[in-house]
C-alpha cells in the first residue's frame, strides 16, 4: 500500500516538533514537507502533499486552509480560533471542493475528547456548570479551543433538556472576575509555568458536585489523535468538527 504524503505547517513549534517526530515514525506515512512562518504555501503542492497538518496560530490558519482546500489537500487542524463565522467560511470553501476533507480538532488527546463527551452527558442533570482550563504561559489564546467547544457542548445539552440560565446572584466589581461566558457557561483561564494542557468541568446540583478533570502531561498525548486524523480524513469529505467523529465506536485501537 502506498504511504500517505503528509505535510506539517508550523513544524518548528511546540506541537509541530512532536508531529514531525510522530509522522516520521509512522510506517504508513511519508513526511514530504515541513513549513514554518516564512515558507511559501506552494511548497505543499510542489511536494505533492495529500494531507496537511496545521499547528500554527489563529491568525494564520484560515489562509493556510483556503490554500489547501482550493488545491485538493485534506486538512488536519489542531490550531485554535474557530468561531462560527470561520467555520461557515470553511464550509463554503469545502462546498466548492468535493472530495476534500478537513478535520478541526479542538483537542487531539483521547482523554480530552472523552472529557467533552462526559461533560455533554452530565450537563442536563446539574443546574450549575463552569469550566476551568489551565495551560502553559506560552499559549497564544484564551479561552482554550477545548474549553470553548466544551462550553458549547454543555450549553447544547442544557438547552435540549430545557434548562434555563444558571443561578448566579453575584455582581462582579471587576471585569473578568466571573470568567469569560461562553454560550452561558463561565470559563476561567489559568496560565502557569509547569502546566501543559489541563481542564476541569465542574457541575453542581443540590448537595452534590461532579468534577471531570483531564491532564495532558506532555504533547505526546496529542499524537495518536493527530495520526488518526491523518489516516481517516481522506475518507470523510467536508468538515468534521471534533476527533470523536473519526473514532471507531467498536475498537479500542487508535492506530487503525
Ligand atoms: N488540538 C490540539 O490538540 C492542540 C494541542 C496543542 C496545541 N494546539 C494549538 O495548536 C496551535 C499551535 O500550538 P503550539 O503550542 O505548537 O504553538 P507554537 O507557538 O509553539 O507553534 C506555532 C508555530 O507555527 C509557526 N507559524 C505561525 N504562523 C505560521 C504560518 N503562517 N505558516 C507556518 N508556520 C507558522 C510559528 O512560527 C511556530 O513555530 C495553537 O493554536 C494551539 O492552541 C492544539
Ligand atoms: O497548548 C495549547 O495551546 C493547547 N491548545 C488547544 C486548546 O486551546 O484547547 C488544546 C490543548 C493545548
Amino acid at each position: 500500500m502506498s504511504k500517505q504524503r503528509v505535510a506539517i505547517i508550523g513544524a518548528g513549534g511546540r506541537m509541530g516538533v512532536e508531529a514531525v517526530r510522530a509522522v516520521g515514525a509512522a510506517d504508513d506515512m511519508e513526511l514530504v514537507a515541513t513549513l514554518g512562518r516564512n515558507d511559501k504555501l506552494e511548497t505543499l503542492t510542489e511536494a505533492g502533499a495529500e494531507v496537511a497538518v496545521d499547528l500554527t496560530h489563529p491568525d494564520a490558519v484560515m489562509g493556510n486552509l483556503e490554500f489547501c482546500v482550493r488545491h485538493g489537500i485534506h486538512g488536519v487542524v489542531g490550531t485554535t480560533g474557530f468561531t462560527d463565522e470561520r467555520l461557515a467560511t470553511l464550509r463554503g470553501w469545502l462546498a466548492e471542493a468535493p472530495g476534500v476533507g478537513v478535520l478541526i480538532a479542538p483537542n487531539f488527546s483521547i482523554g480530552a475528547v472523552l472529557t467533552m463527551q462526559f461533560a455533554r452527558q452530565a450537563a442536563r442533570f446539574f443546574e450549575s456548570a463552569e469550566i476551568v482550563e489551565l495551560h502553559h504561559p506560552g499559549k497564544a489564546d484564551a479561552p482554550s479551543g477545548t474549553a470553548t467547544r466544551t462550553a458549547e457542548m454543555v450549553a447544547e445539552a442544557r438547552a435540549a433538556a430545557g434548562l434555563g440560565p444558571q443561578p448566579d446572584a453575584t455582581t462582579s466589581a471587576l471585569d473578568g472576575a466571573r470568567g469569560a461566558v461562553v454560550a452561558g457557561v463561565p470559563v476561567h483561564s489559568v496560565r502557569l509555568s509547569g502546566l501543559v494542557a489541563h481542564q476541569e468541568v465542574l457541575f453542581g446540583g443540590d448537595g452534590e458536585i461532579l468534577t471531570i478533570r483531564h491532564d495532558s502531561m506532555n504533547r505526546g498525548s496529542f499524537m495518536p489523535g493527530v495520526l488518526l486524523g491523518i489516516r481517516r480524513i481522506g475518507g470523510v469529505p467536508g468538515l468534521t468538527l471534533g476527533l470523536e467523529h473519526l473514532l471507531d465506536p467498536h475498537s479500542l485501537d487508535l492506530d487503525g
